[in-house]
């Protein structure tokens, strides 16, 4: 059985993405800077008021497992499309960053390939308003026990925790992860979706993983708390790696030995979207190169500020090249 250094499991998405004015989302209704669940409806409407729109692979986990297979790593994704031309595009465009799409596109059913209508306001934030089609049906029987076992770190989604079926899903995948010897790790995904599964999330947490990344609201909202610093001292207490990235204030790593603070130069994003996940991508590339963890938050912070310098979630240079030019590897 083949191993993988990384492999993910979430929403694969694909993200329609158009620059507006902040009145247009007063104007919408559409919530600044979060995910809000949408309808198939509301994405049509949405979907025809966009301007110059770019299409693009999306999905969390899996922009971060993208980044990751383009800098080499040997990385699989597990995630949900149908047989339809968008899924039919989103596995394609996997294998072409390297990644092993392990299952195939799903064949009749009447959900489609999931979508994100993602807006970009002046100031560089992202506001994605998503329909879950097949993605969000991701169940135990799509993990192979194997390819979970076969994983030396795996990476989950946050945001299939909205279906029951997924949190199983989890549990078991991080189970089986750990018997073959690996470390499974999540992403907090969004403030909303850990206040949808708070408990849920501390109890995989606590019980079944080695690593935790999230943003700063993410954070502080598994504890209820407004205090950062006490949010991470709770998490450290209950994951031996905590991983929380701070927008244009770096990033915060706090492990056995102690916390390190990474600083950044802060910029006013073209695009945020995929900030938080590129930045998963090149520190779990450092991890698996066995790179102190300082040295994997400034690899993360590399691969944000690539990405956030133009429009969409996945790189458009050489990674490696650009962390080879700025001494990290
Ligand atoms: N305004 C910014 N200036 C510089 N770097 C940024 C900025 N916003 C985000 N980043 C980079 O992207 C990383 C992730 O951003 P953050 O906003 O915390 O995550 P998310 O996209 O998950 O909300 C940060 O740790 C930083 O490296
Ligand atoms: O999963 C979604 O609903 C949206 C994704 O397709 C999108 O690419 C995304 O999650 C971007 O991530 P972030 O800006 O790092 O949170």
């Amino acid at each position: 059985m083949k191993t993988y250094q990384l492999v993910g499991i979430g929403n694969a998405v694909v993200d329609v993405i158009s620059q507006c004015e902040d009145t247009f989302l007063d104007h919408m209704g559409i919530e600044k800077g979060i995910m809000q669940l949408i309808e198939r409806d509301r994405g049509e409407v949405l979907y025809a008021a966009m301007e110059g729109r770019v299409q693009t692979p999306g999905g969390s986990v899996a922009n971060t497992i993208a980044g990751a297979g383009a800098l080499g790593l040997s990385s699989a994704f597990i995630g949900r499309v149908h047989d339809d031309a968008l899924g039919r595009f989103y596995a394609q465009a996997m294998q072409d960053d390297g990644v092993d799409f392990v299952n195939a596109p799903v064949e009749g059913g009447e959900l489609p390939t999931s979508r994100s209508m993602i807006f970009v306001s002046p100031d560089g934030e992202r506001s994605m308003n998503t329909y879950l089609g097949i993605s969000s049906e991701l169940s135990s029987a799509d993990v192979s026990p194997a390819v979970a076992g076969a994983a030396q770190i795996m990476f989950l989604e946050g945001y299939l925790f909205d279906k029951d079926k997924g949190k199983t899903a989890f549990m078991e995948a991080a189970q089986d992860c750990r018997k073959g010897g690996g470390k499974p790790g999540i992403s907090l995904s969004d403030p909303f979706c850990v206040e949808r599964h708070r408990a849920d999330f501390l109890r995989l947490i606590e019980n079944e993983l080695e690593f935790v990344i999230g943003n700063e609201d993410e954070v502080k909202s598994l504890f209820e708390t407004d205090d950062l610093d006490v949010a991470l001292d709770k998490l450290a207490a209950i994951c031996p790696l905590v991983v929380c990235t701070r927008s244009g204030d770096g990033v915060s790593v706090v492990s056995a030995e102690g916390r390190v603070d990474v600083p950044v130069q802060k910029v006013v994003p073209v695009d945020a979207t995929g900030a938080g996940d590129q930045f998963a991508a090149g520190f779990l590339f450092g991890l698996s190169q066995g790179r102190d963890l300082e040295t994997c938050a400034k690899i993360g912070c590399a691969c944000a500020a690539e990405v956030i310098s133009h429009i969409g979630p996945r790189p458009q240079v050489d990674m490696k090249s650009l962390l080879s030019s700025a001494g990290l590897i």
